[in-house]
């Protein structure tokens, strides 16, 4: 038998959203690797046949394969609790929507699975349910355990974030010496042993408008970001910054940095989306295990009608089964 194929859970996310039929689509793609969606079988046959695809699902039964069959995947099933009708939410699927995480979380733990690719959830209804969510990062970081970074990536261009998903009344507080520095660690790490960035470079972005202006704006840059920049360059870290945030993409800075670090969610992730939008991917670093996603959302607007772009649930499998080949190759 060749090699078995790098098995690759891929969650369906909201149900009423645009993932089950994106993954219906992915599954026509020519990737080499063994796709397991995790979710609801007639659900993502619905999906299928909403767009036309005649989809070939096989129970997982976990042996390893070789080959895939463009149209086919292989299913860990979680039943809905719910019937669906796309575009309309309902709370009583949000239980539902987090089996699949932890169902593949715990696979990706346990070995089972080589990566998780995630399709958009809709983080309100889950909240809407009673239960507190503010995103598949933060969920897997509890459960895994682990501090993460959520970065996003779009060709060269990646953008990480220094806080994920709060009000932005709340970032000032979030951003403190200890947790900015247990983020470069992991930005360094990851660039280094997930990427094969040899000497990453950092661009680090200030908080305030024009990086605090000398302290008249503001004063995070000097009283917290400068003089860690400052420490972690002595061991070595190659750190540009606090930079003004409005000219800090510029080509002539961009050229030369591996990634960059924004403070919050709104301050990077425009630059990126207006790029590479369609094709970008969400990769959470610091997990014990590859995840990435998309860089949309649920599309409430589009589903069931056949025209929502698969292109970014494509690039994120594209991205984790590199990344799984890597870390194999590194055992
Ligand atoms: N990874 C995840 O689970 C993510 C989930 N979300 C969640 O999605 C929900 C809706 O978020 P929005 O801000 O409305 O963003 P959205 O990305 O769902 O929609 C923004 C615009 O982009 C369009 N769009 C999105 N995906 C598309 C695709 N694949 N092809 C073509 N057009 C597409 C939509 O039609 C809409 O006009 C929220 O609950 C948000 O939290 C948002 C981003 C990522
Ligand atoms: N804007 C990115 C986003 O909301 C994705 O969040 P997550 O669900 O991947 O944590």
């Amino acid at each position: 038998m060749n090699a078995p194929l790098p098995r690759l859970a891929i969650t369906l996310g909201e149900p009423a959203g645009i993932g089950p039929e994106l993954v219906a689509e992915l599954a026509r793609s020519d990737i080499a690797a063994d796709l397991i969606a995790v979710g609801d079988a007639n659900l993502l046959q619905a999906a299928a046949r909403s767009r036309g695809i005649e989809l070939h699902l096989v129970a997982d039964d976990g042996q390893p394969i070789a080959g895939r069959q463009p149209g086919s995947l292989r299913l860990v099933a979680v039943d809905l609790a719910a019937d669906v009708v796309p575009g309309q939410l309902d709370k009583a699927n949000a239980g539902y929507v987090l089996s699949t995480l932890a169902r593949a979380c715990d696979g990706c733990l346990a070995g089972e699975f080589d990566a998780v690719v995630t399709a958009p959830v809709q983080k309100s209804i889950i909240n809407d349910a009673g239960i507190p969510f503010s995103g598949h990062t933060e969920y897997f970081a509890l459960r895994a355990g682990s501090d993460v970074v959520m970065m996003l990536v779009a060709n060269d261009l990646r953008v990480a974030l220094a806080t994920t998903h709060l009000p932005l009344s709340a970032v000032p507080a979030a951003i403190t010496r200890a947790s900015l520095e247990t983020t470069l660690r992991i930005v360094q790490r990851d660039l280094l042993g997930k990427f094969a960035i040899a000497q990453p470079r950092i661009l680090v972005l200030g908080l305030n408008p024009h990086a605090g202006e000398g302290g008249h704006l503001g004063r995070e840059e000097i009283d917290i970001i400068e003089p860690l920049l400052r420490d972690l360059r002595g061991e070595g870290l190659q750190l540009t910054g606090p930079l003004p945030a409005d000219t800090a993409f510029l080509p002539s800075h961009l050229a030369k940095a591996d990634a960059v670090l924004a403070m919050y969610h709104d301050q990077g992730l425009p630059v990126l989306k207006a790029l590479g939008f369609g094709h970008a991917v969400n990769i959470t670093l610091g997990l014990p295990f590859i995840r990435t996603s998309v860089d949309h959302g649920t599309a409430l607007d589009l589903a069931g009608k056949g025209v929502a772009e698969a292109g970014s649930l494509i690039a994120a499998t594209r991205l984790a089964l590199d990344l799984a080949l890597r870390r194999r190759a590194a055992d």
